[in-house]
């Protein structure tokens, strides 16, 4: 099976009930189309002509990619607007479902007190909620994505893996208190970020006032984007930057070392916002799925032929490639 459908779902899901307090099915028609245009939206975003679109925004009237983008982005709007009215039928003071109530509330007592001028309007809680499901899907999936094509990969790796998992947790559900007993899934898991790095331009930002970095002088409001590859590939933090090499995490006596040049969450003020809640997602993830599945190239393809070029796009992902889950339970 192509692991981005599945993959995807479950993850637009956690998004869906912290904003909306709600998991939905996957065969769900509203949901569907929901993770459909999620996934059309980044490739749009990082198809090459809306990459030229974006350098010289003049050519934009010739760009059909711009098109789609408009439709889609139109279309989500629409359909979170729905999603918000049916939410606000049912508002209740004393249930807070999830994120979009929470807003809600807080928007209507503000007014209630006659404060009309606050950060909680309606198109603030549009661009939020929209937001957090395009910073927080697509990234967590394509993560995960590649964490299974690893094992399926590596399966001396995905050996080890279970063996640590069936060892420490048994046949029980992984909790996050668990990571710590668990140092090489947890190794696994940073090297699939190291390798993987699928944000390797972070975001743009400006400089709010002149710098000198490094002797280099950067003056006040020009775009900087932080080279993450640059970080997580670096020669000199790590043994073998190329290759996935989980002993990059772990010290000689197999316990889990943390390493400053890892930053796939960026760094500063502006970094990831939902780094937690990603850092326990991967993990709740990825050991469920290892305790009740072994990955494997599809028939007919070897360990070698499974293919690390990364599709390029706003993030990393994997090429497209289909993998087997055989149940181990
Ligand atoms: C493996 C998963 C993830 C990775 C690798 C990742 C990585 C990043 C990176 C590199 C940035 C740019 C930081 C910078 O500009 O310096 C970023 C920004 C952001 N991320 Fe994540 N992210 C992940 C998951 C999530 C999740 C689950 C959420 C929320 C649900 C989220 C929400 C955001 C938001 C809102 C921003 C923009 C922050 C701003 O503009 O200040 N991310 N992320």
């Amino acid at each position: 099976f192509d692991t981005t459908q599945p993959i995807y779902q479950a993850v637009a899901n956690m998004i869906c009930s912290i904003v909306y307090g709600r998991r939905f099915e996957y065969d769900d028609a509203e949901f569907t189309s929901l993770v459909h245009r999620a996934t059309r939206y980044i490739q749009l975003l990082g198809s090459p002509s809306i990459q030229v679109f974006n350098m010289f925004p003049w050519i934009g009237k010739w760009i059909a990619d711009r098109k789609e983008l408009h439709m889609i982005t139109a279309e989500n709007q629409k359909q979170t607007q729905q999603m918000f009215s049916r939410l606000k039928e049912t508002l209740n003071p004393q249930m807070c479902r999830g994120f979009v109530d929470a807003f809600l509330l807080r928007k209507q007592n503000l007014e209630e007190s006659g404060i009309t001028e606050s950060h909680f309007h309606d198109k603030n809680l549009m661009h939020t909620v929209l937001n957090l499901f395009a910073a927080g899907t697509d990234t967590t999936a394509s993560t995960l994505r590649w964490a299974l094509l690893f094992m399926a990969k590596y399966p001396k790796i995905q050996d080890q893996v279970q063996e640590e998992l069936s060892r420490v947790v048994g046949s029980r559900q992984a909790q996050v208190e668990d990571r710590k007993s668990l140092p090489f899934t947890d190794a696994v898991i940073h090297e699939t970020q190291r390798l993987g790095n699928i944000a390797p331009m972070a975001l743009p930002h400006k400089t709010s006032k002149d710098v000198t970095f490094q002797g280099h002088f950067i003056k006040k409001g020009t775009t900087v984007f932080p080279l993450l590859t640059s970080v997580l590939y670096d020669e000199s933090e790590w043994e073998h930057p190329r290759s996935f090499y989980p002993a990059h995490f772990l010290d000689k006596d197999g316990k889990f070392i943390k390493r400053d040049a890892f930053m796939p969450f960026s760094a500063g003020r502006r970094a990831c916002p939902g780094e937690s809640l990603a850092r326990m997602e991967l993990f709740i993830f990825f050991t469920s799925l290892l305790q009740h599945f072994r990955f494997t190239p599809a028939p007919g393809v070897s360990e070698d032929e499974l293919d690390l070029t990364p599709r390029v796009g706003v993030t990393l992902s994997p090429s497209p490639h289909k993998l087997c889950a055989v149940s181990c339970m």
